[in-house]
């Protein structure tokens, strides 16, 4: 129940705790670095840089609490101060961080980022640690979307490819390859990114009903579409992009050297 008499406040959860199996043996993906900085580190100056954004709930590996948590004091807090006062675009006030251990799924870690949020948060973005790069423009959007009266938000981009559906094949069977059974309209489809942002009583919601059969859901719009709740797409941004193979690795170390190249980031 948020108190009416306080100023809407905005959170973003940042599921941190997957291993990123994907992309190859080592330390858990969110604490690999680009440009020498932790991946983590760069996503939370991403949600921080948004004047909206007033407090940022990590949800770290379980095993990793402590590790994390003294690479957020290292990176964000070096003067021991309560908060910290990111690069904002236009200045602002400062950006709490908190660190919470996460679950066996992404699901699960973001429903423990929400446990930790207080009461007087209203609106809620969750953001990908694997999505390190994102340009602020699209997390004020999204935040300005949610403010605007849209209970689910998620930021998105038409598709280059050709998408198949594909059927499975019968058991024991053996083929050249798997059967194509439709061909999606592509105009029609969005592949969608994070931060998504949600009125938060609407998220808890979605987080509280029951669990999800087949792969679970994939986001947390999903969770909402589930309840019957209207999701709408605003624009994301290629820099967006999830470090999910090693390719994408690649990329962003050069879209960190394009910027900096640019701008000095
Ligand atoms: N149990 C989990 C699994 C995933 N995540 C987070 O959810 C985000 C998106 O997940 P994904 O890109 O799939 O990350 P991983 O699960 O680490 O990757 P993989 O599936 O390759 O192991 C990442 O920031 C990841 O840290 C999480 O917090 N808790
Ligand atoms: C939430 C997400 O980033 C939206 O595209 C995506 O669904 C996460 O998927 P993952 O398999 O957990 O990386």
């Amino acid at each position: 129940m948020t108190d009416e008499t306080q100023a809407p406040r905005t959170a973003v959860v940042i599921p941190a705790a997957g291993r990123g199996v994907r992309l190859g043996p080592g330390t858990p993906k969110a604490l690999r670095t680009l440009h020498g900085t932790p991946m983590l580190v760069h996503a939370v100056r991403a949600m921080a840089a948004s004047r909206a954004v007033s407090l940022v709930v990590v949800v770290a590996p379980s095993d990793g609490v402590a590790e994390v948590r003294a690479m957020v004091d290292d990176h964000l807090h070096p003067t021991e101060a309560p908060s910290f006062a990111p690069a904002r675009a236009g200045g602002g006030d400062e950006t709490d961080i908190v660190v919470v251990a996460g679950g066996e799924t992404r699901q699960e870690s973001v429903r423990r980022g929400l446990d930790a949020l207080p009461a007087d948060v209203t609106t809620v973005l969750v953001h990908d640690a694997a999505r390190p790069l994102v340009p602020v423009d699209i997390v004020d959007g999204v935040v300005a979307a949610v403010r605007g009266g849209a209970p689910a938000v998620v930021p998105g981009l038409p598709l280059s490819d050709t998408v198949k559906e594909v059927g499975a094949l019968a058991e024991g069977a053996t083929g050249p390859g798997e059967p194509v059974v439709a061909t999606p309209e592509r105009a029609r489809l969005r592949a969608v990114q994070t931060p998504q942002g949600f009125d938060r009583e609407a998220l808890d919601r979605a987080h509280r009903q029951g669990p999800v059969q087949g792969e679970g859901a994939t986001d947390d719009a999903g969770l909402c579409e589930r309840l019957g709740l209207p999701v709408v797409v605003v624009p994301g941004h290629e820099e967006a992009f999830k470090v999910t193979r090693p390719l994408d690795l690649v990329l962003a170390e050069a879209v960190l050297a394009r910027r900096r190249a640019n701008d000095g980031y």
